[in-house]
């Protein structure tokens, strides 16, 4: 099934194995395989670029296809590759497998600063992160998760970029060492980026949580196109892992909390025009870190969201080794 978004960029999700549909005017910008074996981004025969990540899917693979109505163009600038098509901007890169994370992230995200301010798309829309080992310890004893958030917040702090103006995001694990990452950015300053109000601003994490807080924010508005991309959301309130061992109800605080990001009252909050119910997302992606746990969390989201949305399910380890599921998507 082909998800049509409303302006000219379309995401969708594939079974492993599928080629894009070659229809008349499209254009692929991206095909992101989520597949056994990393593989760096390059720029395809399609014109657009490809990557793999190291991910497990439930069922048949899964690979997710970026078409545009315009015409594209792909390279590469440092160690970032990149597609683009006058309105959007993706860039991917890979941090291969290392002791430590943090200088290696920072100069990989100061990369991607680069290249989206360089190349005329510099408002990030949506930034996805894959890491490798990530509730384990580095060379130094940190965990590598907290390692990685420390390299990206310091990139950030060093391109000037406040809080305030960070996107949507997803930080989970992968199925072998090193970070994979993709990001979305646009030529306009449409974006609104939300908070929750049941949740600290990841931004605002206490210390106990690593040396620098995890960059990003709930959700992000894309104003002219009415859509809501939503982070990876899982069973934090205030800041703290609620319902610890306990799948069902972490994965009903995680829905709860997507349902408070996207609703009425938040999304006024936020100068939105209209709020969203958890029908009305789609191109959900549901990290759950035991396999045994996948049917439980298949039934729990199969009642929450609409019957013809799009959702994928990954087994994979999350941010905090206390969290069991996680759960992502937009409303387009
Ligand atoms: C689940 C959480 O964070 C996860 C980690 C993220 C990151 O570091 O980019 C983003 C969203 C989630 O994938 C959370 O802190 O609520």
């Amino acid at each position: 099934m082909t998800a049509f978004m409303h302006d000219s960029l379309e995401i969708a999700f594939r079974k492993s194995g599928d080629t894009p549909t070659e229809r008349p005017g499209r254009h692929v910008l991206a095909a992101i395989g989520y597949g056994e074996t990393p593989v760096a981004p390059f720029v395809a025969d399609h014109g657009g670029i490809e990557l793999e990540l190291p991910m497990v899917a439930a069922g048949d693979g899964f690979t997710e296809f970026w078409t545009t109505n315009k015409q594209v163009k792909a390279g590469r600038m440092g160690e970032v590759w990149y597609a683009h098509d006058g309105e959007h901007l993706l860039c991917a890169g890979r941090i291969p497998p290392a002791p430590r994370y943090a200088d290696q992230t920072e100069h990989a995200y100061l990369g991607v600063l680069r290249t989206i301010r360089e190349l005329g798309y510099p408002h990030l829309n949506r930034i996805w992160n894959f890491i490798g080992r990530i509730n384990e310890e580095n060379a130094e004893g940190m965990e590598t998760y907290r390692d990685f958030c420390l390299g990206r917040a310091r990139a950030f702090e060093r391109s000037g970029i406040p809080d305030e103006k960070l996107c949507a995001a997803t930080g989970v694990g992968a199925t072998k060492d090193g970070v994979s990452f993709y990001s979305l950015s646009r030529r306009e300053n449409v974006h609104t980026h939300l908070e929750n109000p049941r949740q600290v601003a990841a931004y605002r994490y206490p210390a106990r949580y690593g040396p620098k807080s995890p960059s990003f924010s709930r959700a992000t508005h894309v104003r002219d196109a009415g859509h809501l991309y939503v982070s990876g959301t899982a069973s934090i309130i205030g800041h703290e892992t609620v319902h610890h061992g306990l799948i069902e109800r972490q994965c009903e605080t995680a829905l709860g909390n997507i349902a408070q990001v996207i609703g009425d009252a938040n999304t006024a909050r936020h100068g939105l025009s209209r709020g969203y119910r958890l029908t009305d997302l789609d191109l959900i992606k549901v990290y759950v870190r035991h396999e045994e746990h996948v049917e439980l969390v298949r039934e729990l989201c199969g009642a929450a969201f609409s019957p013809d949305a799009e959702i994928a399910f990954f087994t994979v380890d999350i941010c905090r080794s206390d969290l069991l599921v996680e759960i992502e998507g937009i409303v387009r």
